[in-house]
């Protein structure tokens, strides 16, 4: 299977359209790839808190729209990485609540899937208080693989991707607008997450600084035993990587840790 990671650049000055005329003009280049990744809220940055709102779409919006055709025309299966959505509220014509949602193309355009970020970042601001939070596991099977997704933030709390394994998951793939400062953690995280869970991680970030947050870039793609395969630089970058989704089986088969999960713990001892 042939992946091509979409290290969007999103810097300041640059028009939501702009970037999303930008953004499709790349996808329509990876005409050859089979699964296509792009960031998480590439259209405003994942720190611009103040455009959340302001850029919100609904879920069939100008995004959709614009990425649909994109797949169609290379022919790929596209993660469109996510986009500030704003739900449809109780009462016509009211506003429903604001969601970081990730959206799956298949290469014919339709919507494969909808992932609405569960875990938000920023603890008593930013996306933590601006977004409410999605709740439901999200699994896409592809012809080679089954995708599991997850958004930036959700790399950090392993009890969802062990959630994503036990419906599936062989692939997992993870748009973010992930900082600078933390980039050891990225890293460190997606590799982790690759190692317990015997699964490829496709973890796409963001190059470039909006809303002041230099961007790590350093998107990375880690195989199930844990080697990087590929890794981008820290700018704007297009990271395609060939692999094969039949390791992961064959991991599983070879060093079958996951059989020997004790569930349960979370109870209390009595
Ligand atoms: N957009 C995010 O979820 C940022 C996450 C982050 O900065 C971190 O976990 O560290």
């Amino acid at each position: 299977m042939r992946a091509s990671l979409l290290q969007f650049g999103v810097n300041e000055g640059e028009s939501v359209q702009s970037r999303r005329r930008r953004a499709a003009a790349l996808v329509r280049e990876q005409a050859g790839a089979d699964l296509v990744v792009l960031p998480e809220l590439w259209t405003t940055g994942a720190f611009a808190h103040e455009d959340f709102a302001r850029e919100a779409e609904p879920l069939h919006g100008p995004t959709l729209e614009a990425m649909a055709a994109a797949a169609r025309d290379a022919g790929v299966w596209l993660h469109a990485g996510s986009v500030p959505e704003r739900a449809a509220g109780d009462f016509a014509g009211d506003d429903g609540p604001l969601y970081n949602t990730s959206l799956v193309l298949s290469p014919d355009g339709d919507l494969a899937a909808v992932y609405r970020k569960i875990h938000r970042f920023g603890f008593d601001r930013g996306e933590a208080v601006l977004m409410s939070a999605g709740d439901a596991l999200v699994t896409v099977p592809l012809p080679h693989t089954t995708l599991g997704v997850a958004t930036c933030y959700d790399l950090r709390f392993p009890e969802l991707f062990r959630g994503l394994v036990d419906v599936g998951a062989e692939t997992l793939v993870v748009p973010a607008g992930w900082p600078e400062r933390r980039r050891a953690h990225w890293t460190l995280l997606a590799r982790a997450r690759a190692v317990e869970n015997q699964a490829y991680v496709l973890a796409c970030g963001t190059a470039g600084t909006h809303a002041g947050v230099p961007q790590a870039g350093h998107s990375i793609v880690v195989d199930p035993w844990g080697e990087v395969l590929a890794e981008a630089g820290p700018g704007e970058e297009v990271l395609t990587v060939d692999f094969d989704p039949a390791v992961v089986a064959k991991t599983r088969e070879q060093f079958p840790a996951l059989k020997d999960r004790v569930l349960g713990l979370d109870r209390p001892h009595r």
